[in-house]
């Protein structure tokens, strides 16, 4: 993927929301602050008037489970893709010491000087580093986080300056989290498959050397939490999200459900999975992506890892065949690169679902 074209790119001065509320603890500076119809509402976790994403046990769907519990599991799979776009897997089988070590590098990586962070920046026009994505202009608005983004597999997108050096074991926690995690990912697209009544490994021969990068995401406490976003609203341009929630982290991530922006509620040692754009066009829209955002708390931090598993930038994308019917169900999207759909997607700010107009078929 071509880098963009740094020369046009003004995008002001970023503030790093970390050093802003240990210098102005009560400060909320103009660039932050969002329009009145784009602000986070808070919505209390305790609150019982939402409904909630699906829970996927995957251990019902391994072979020491009746065939009943595996048919019963995959239904709840398809309906929680259809009706959803998210869900959240337990007994996924990553084991706590890799993803509790993975949280603890992450956090200690925030957790350094800023000279040190900056380090390995991000650079504008690019979106590996330490800083903020998806600015293109001095007027846009920013959000409530910190990022550390880094290309993963295949190696050939990683850009070994911004693996830091410290914390010491940064790199080593990565690349084993970054390992288990590609394998749940190529199982759960062997289960999304089957749900589609599609071959097992029909999204793996199809994404070849599947492209995987990591966003840490950091959210400090923030004074006014009602007048900010932490991450504007959007969909993900991945085939699949894994998103794992530290353990102290406070409730943040609302998908827009009818809507309605509904909280989704940590569940211990459980991961949070979401349908990116590319499963959306690959299934003529039968999965959806779902636009999601952050929201942010006056007292609690939040700090989220997050992975993009994606085809390698040589697929052709489109609606498969199988899931097409010209009369009944024609193609609602076109032929595209993914290659090409990385580089749009990238290049153009956070803004619901809008990225997905590359591939629509308008009538
Ligand atoms: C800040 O970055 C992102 O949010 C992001 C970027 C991912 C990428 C890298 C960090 C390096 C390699 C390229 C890639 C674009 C995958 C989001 O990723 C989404 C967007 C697309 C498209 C995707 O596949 O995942
Ligand atoms: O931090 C979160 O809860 C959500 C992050 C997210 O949506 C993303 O990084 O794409
Ligand atoms: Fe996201």
């Amino acid at each position: 993927m071509a880098p963009l074209p740094i020369s046009s790119i003004r995008v002001g001065k970023i503030e790093d929301v970390q050093e802003l509320i240990k210098s102005k603890p009560n400060k909320v500076p103009e660039r932050f602050i969002r329009d009145a119809n784009e602000r986070g509402v808070l919505v209390s976790p305790k609150t019982h008037l939402h409904q909630h994403i699906p829970v996927i046990d995957l251990s019902k769907l391994s072979k020491a489970h009746t065939h009943d519990d595996f048919l019963f599991e995959i239904l709840k799979l398809s309906q929680a893709c259809e009706a959803w776009g998210f869900f959240q897997v337990i007994n996924h089988g990553i084991e706590v010491d890799v993803v509790d070590d993975m949280e603890k590098v992450a956090k200690e990586f925030f957790e350094m000087p800023l000279e040190e962070k900056k380090k390995y920046p991000m650079e504008p026009g690019t979106v590996q580093g330490y800083g903020q994505a998806f600015i293109f202009s001095e007027d846009q608005k920013l959000d409530w986080c910190n990022m550390f983004a880094l290309g993963v597999h295949p190696p050939s997108i990683r850009n070994p300056k911004l693996w830091p050096s410290k914390p010491v074991r940064f790199s080593e926690s990565l690349e084993g989290y970054s390992k288990d995690i590609r394998t749940l990912c190529k199982r759960l697209l062997n289960y999304i498959a089957i749900s589609l009544g599609l071959k097992e490994e029909r999204f793996e021969v199809m994404f070849g050397e599947a492209v995987q990068a990591v966003r840490m995401n950091f959210y400090p406490p923030c004074s006014s939490p009602d007048l900010v976003l932490g991450l504007s609203p959007h969909s993900d341009g991945s085939a699949l999200t894994v998103l794992q929630q530290s353990k102290d982290s406070c409730v943040g991530l609302q998908i827009l459900k009818d809507n309605t922006w509904v909280p989704v509620l940590p569940l211990p040692n459980a991961l949070v999975i979401n349908i990116g754009d590319t499963v959306e066009v690959l299934t003529n829209g039968k999965y959806k992506s779902v636009e999601h955002r952050v929201v942010t708390n006056r007292e609690r931090e939040r700090l989220t890892i997050v992975t993009f598993y994606a085809p390698n930038y040589e697929v052709e994308i489109e609606p498969m065949g199988e899931l097409v019917d010209e009369e009944t169900n024609p193609c609602k999207y076109r032929s595209y690169n993914h290659g090409d759909y990385s580089y749009h997607y990238v290049s153009n700010k956070l803004q619901g679902k809008k990225s997905l107009d590359f591939a629509k078929i308008l009538n």
